[in-house]
């Protein structure tokens, strides 16, 4: 069954909390951590220990989206601070197997995230050494925004080039609704983030079932 992983760059900052709650009673799978240093993207949010804060809480799967130049640096405090998988962009490293690597070696799981002008093939030599793949479906940076159409077909040339049998997650992140989410799921992908869909609806349940229908 896909993973459904709640942004939280969408929940209420004063009640966060009561989110994360929310969204473990009504079926999310991974909390996905939107970390942005505002030089990769224009845009600041969250550090390391904010993920050690949320991981003494919660014992949903830490997925850990980091939006930074030079991620090289704070692999270790993220690792340290109980993040479960750590994605760093494709577009922000030098040398990305050794990158890969280094999240392995601190025991995270390790995902490569490539913007909307990203082609997949770029990925090709890399796909043996990660464990999640992550197609950004909006320009990183921002939650609510619109969709871009093509990542669907983004995902169908990934998992047409994904190696057999390991089990390499293809995530999706950006805009993402329930009437995408069927075509997304249908093109392949195993794990869908949703921020405005699931925190700006009442019914947290409601919203995260309809992303697996
Ligand atoms: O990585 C991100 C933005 O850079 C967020 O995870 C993403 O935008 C989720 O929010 P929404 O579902 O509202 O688009
Ligand atoms: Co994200």
């Amino acid at each position: 069954m896909v993973k459904i992983a709640p942004s939280l760059l969408a929940a209420d900052l004063l009640n966060l909390q009561k989110d994360i709650e929310d969204v473990e009673e009504s079926g999310a799978h991974w909390l996905h951590i939107d970390v942005m240093d505002g030089h990769f993207v224009p845009n600041i949010t969250f550090g390391a220990d904010y993920v050690k804060a949320i991981k003494n809480f919660t014992s949903l799967t830490c997925d850990v989206h980091l939006m930074i130049k030079q991620p090289e640096k704070y692999i270790p405090s993220f690792a340290q601070s109980g993040a479960d998988i750590i994605t760093v962009h494709y577009e922000a490293v030098t040398h990305l197997h050794r990158v890969v690597q280094m999240i392995k070696d601190h025991g995270a799981k390790a995902g490569v995230a490539i913007n909307p002008a990203t082609n997949v093939e770029s990925l090709r030599y890399i796909l043996e050494e990660v464990d999640l793949v992550l197609v950004m479906s909006v320009n990183p940076g921002f939650g609510g925004q619109k969709f871009i159409t093509n990542s669907i077909e983004k995902i169908r040339h990934l998992k047409s080039i994904m190696p057999d049998k390991r089990g390499v997650e293809i995530q999706v992140d950006g805009g993402v609704n329930g009437d995408i989410a069927k075509k997304l799921i249908h093109a392949g992908a195993t794990s869908l983030v949703a921020g405005s869909h699931i925190f700006n609806n009442k019914d947290r349940k409601k919203a995260i079932k309809s992303l697996q229908n």
